[in-house]
């Protein structure tokens, strides 16, 4: 399958930090890919170098096989970044004009309007947008080209429950025309709904990158708990098989293991004076505290 994006050891130093660390990652056309990290990871440092808004320190950057800066390349590409400037003279309907004709195959102004759910606002000025509406008109700026490609930085900041509804439907209908789709967000039950593959950066360095099932199961919440009986011990529960770690609060328990189907038969089989049994995935929200640590820090 051919890649969407490919950075091959790219660093970004800037004066004295070090906001990307000799990073390589390959996206494939057609994937939906969340970049999760802590604030000042490096996040939006590996967008723009992608976007060709800010050049490598060092390694190369290819877009759709050729470079961010290439017209060819632009035109093909959407991004809805975290500002939207607009003109002070031009109405929201007006601004999406503006920005339809900047490319060769653009979508309606209709279907722009109906897809950010402006419709009513297209004679309002665009610099009298609420927060939220003018992240919906990012978000018709970034699709006026019908891009192949769209960048989502951090995109449904500001939004109402309805608009991120919308917002959420328009981008899996886009992403199943076989589309590539790169975001940003700190909302991490938005990622875990919609991308099939999630990269957490830390530090200017990739962590961990997967299919969520694997970020998952590779931060190693996956657990059975239940209420266990006064002469329950623990060294019974750690010669189970399959069972890596026992945690106790009060009588409740949970026993850690990779194998969760595994664990529940062997504690059925044992005996043991036990009820009120769970099992856990492991979310992840849980993934991430294990990979970069506290949740507040995601
Ligand atoms: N223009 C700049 N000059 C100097 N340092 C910068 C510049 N831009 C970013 N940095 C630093 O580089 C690091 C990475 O920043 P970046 O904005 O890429 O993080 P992020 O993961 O997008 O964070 P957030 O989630 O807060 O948006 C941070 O320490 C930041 O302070």
């Amino acid at each position: 399958m051919k890649h969407a994006i490919e950075l091959e050891h790219v660093t970004k130093q800037y004066r004295e930090k070090k906001a990307v660390d000799d990073m390589t990652l390959y996206i494939e056309q057609g994937s939906i890919v969340a970049l999760l990290g802590p604030n000042g990871a490096g996040k939006s440092t590996t967008v723009n170098m992608v976007l060709g808004l800010t050049s490598p320190t060092a390694g190369t950057v290819r877009l759709m096989g050729g470079s961010p800066r290439d017209r060819a390349v632009r035109n093909r590409i959407g991004a809805m970044l975290q500002e939207v400037s607009v003109i002070d003279s031009l109405k929201v309907e007006e601004t999406i004009n503006l920005f339809r004709s900047y490319y060769t195959n653009p979508l309606s102004t209709g279907e722009l309007l109906r897809i950010s759910g402006l419709e009513d606002e297209r004679g309002k000025y665009a610099t009298s947008l609420s927060g939220g509406q003018m992240r919906r008109l990012g978000f018709a700026l970034a699709m006026a080209g019908d891009p192949e490609l769209i960048f989502l930085d951090e995109p449904t900041v500001g939004m109402d429950v309805t608009s991120r509804q919308l917002f959420w439907r328009t981008i899996r209908s886009f992403a199943g025309s076989g589309r590539t789709i790169i975001l940003t967000t700190h909302y991490l039950e938005e990622a875990d709904s919609i991308a099939d593959r999630v990269v957490v950066v830390n530090q200017g360095k990739i962590i961990a990158d997967g299919t969520l099932d694997e970020i998952k199961e590779s931060a190693g919440n996956r657990h059975v708990s239940f209420t266990a009986g006064s002469n329950v011990k623990t060294h019974q529960l750690l010669d189970l098989p399959g069972v890596a770690d026992v945690q106790w609060a009060g009588h409740r328990v949970k026993v850690y293991g990779s194998d969760t189907d595994g664990l529940l038969y062997a504690l059925i089989r044992s005996d043991l004076d036990i009820h009120d049994i769970e099992t856990h995935k492991g979310g992840l929200e849980d993934a991430f505290q294990s990979l970069v640590g506290s949740p507040e820090a995601v």
